[in-house]
């Protein structure tokens, strides 16, 4: 059997809010394995944020504990060995294209030619190698997400976080980023986490699906998702796909009661 890199050890987290206690994760246990596509999904409010801050050293749990293969998430992070993409792109709006997706090789003072040619090869990975001359005004909503996976993909890191990378995004829009983002997922072989509220995306995306309720949050079940990889835009139309979502949908309704 393969070694979980990411392990999940009853972790909670309490927030104070207006002098009441907010119990956003309830003794969380999860082993994400090293190359995995997991989902994080729920409704508004069941932890999934919060528990992608905590793998992510965005935030330090209540109690409990997460280990990245025997390290901490705080050294994990000091080594940059997380990529993070978050809903909105966050790009800055004086840089081009390219200088976005080089940011964190600028930070870790990586030398100009190399920031250049990974930058370009990254632009490539995402389908936006004739814009990186561009500002990020001159991008849609879309294109612009997609120049922030390649930032967050910059200096390499194994881990990839991803907080409702395209919720803000058009149906169109959103289905063909969740067909991309396997492409680019399984040639980069990045270990992906991935929170959403939509049950179609993560059954299309994830090797398995975090189910969590919320109040407090608690993860209800996990699902292996049985369908074949390369997926295509066809799965989406199979029984098999309505199948699984059906099953997901009703494993809330059971974690709710
Ligand atoms: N900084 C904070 N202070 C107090 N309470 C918080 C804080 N952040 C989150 N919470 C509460 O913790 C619970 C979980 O929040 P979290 O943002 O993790 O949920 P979520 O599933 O990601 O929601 P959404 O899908 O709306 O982003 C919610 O009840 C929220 O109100």
């Amino acid at each position: 059997m393969s070694v979980p890199e990411i392990k999940i050890e009853n972790v909670s987290m309490i927030y104070e809010a207006s002098g009441e206690n907010v119990t956003a994760l309830q003794n969380i246990n999860l082993e994400i394995q090293q190359g995995e596509f997991i989902s994080l999904l729920g409704p508004s409010g069941c932890g999934k944020t919060t528990l992608l801050r905590v793998i992510g050293d965005l935030l330090q749990a209540t109690s409990g504990q997460v280990s990245i293969g025997g390290k901490t998430p705080s050294q994990i992070r000091k080594e940059k060995r997380y990529g993070m993409v978050f809903q909105n792109p966050v790009l800055y709006d004086w840089r081009k294209i390219k200088d976005n997706v080089a940011l964190p090789l600028e930070m870790m003072k990586v030398d100009k030619g190399e920031r250049e040619r990974r930058s370009q090869e990254l632009l490539a990975l995402v389908g936006l190698e004739e814009f990186q001359n561009c500002y990020p005004r001159e991008l849609s909503g879309g294109m612009q997400q997609r120049v922030s996976i390649a930032r967050a993909l910059a200096a390499d890191p194994e881990i990839l976080l991803m907080d409702e990378p395209f919720s803000a995004l058009d149906e169109f829009s959103r289905e063909k980023m969740n067909e991309d983002i396997l492409q680019i997922w399984s040639q980069t072989k990045k270990t992906v986490v991935f929170v959403t509220h939509s049950i179609p995306e993560a059954a299309f995306l994830s090797d398995r699906v975090c189910v969590l309720t919320p109040h407090p949050g608690k993860l209800a079940d996990i699902i292996p998702v049985p369908f074949p990889r390369p997926r295509s835009r066809e799965l989406r139309n199979k029984a098999e796909f309505f199948q699984l979502v059906s099953s997901i949908r009703n494993s809330f309704q059971e974690g709710l009661t």
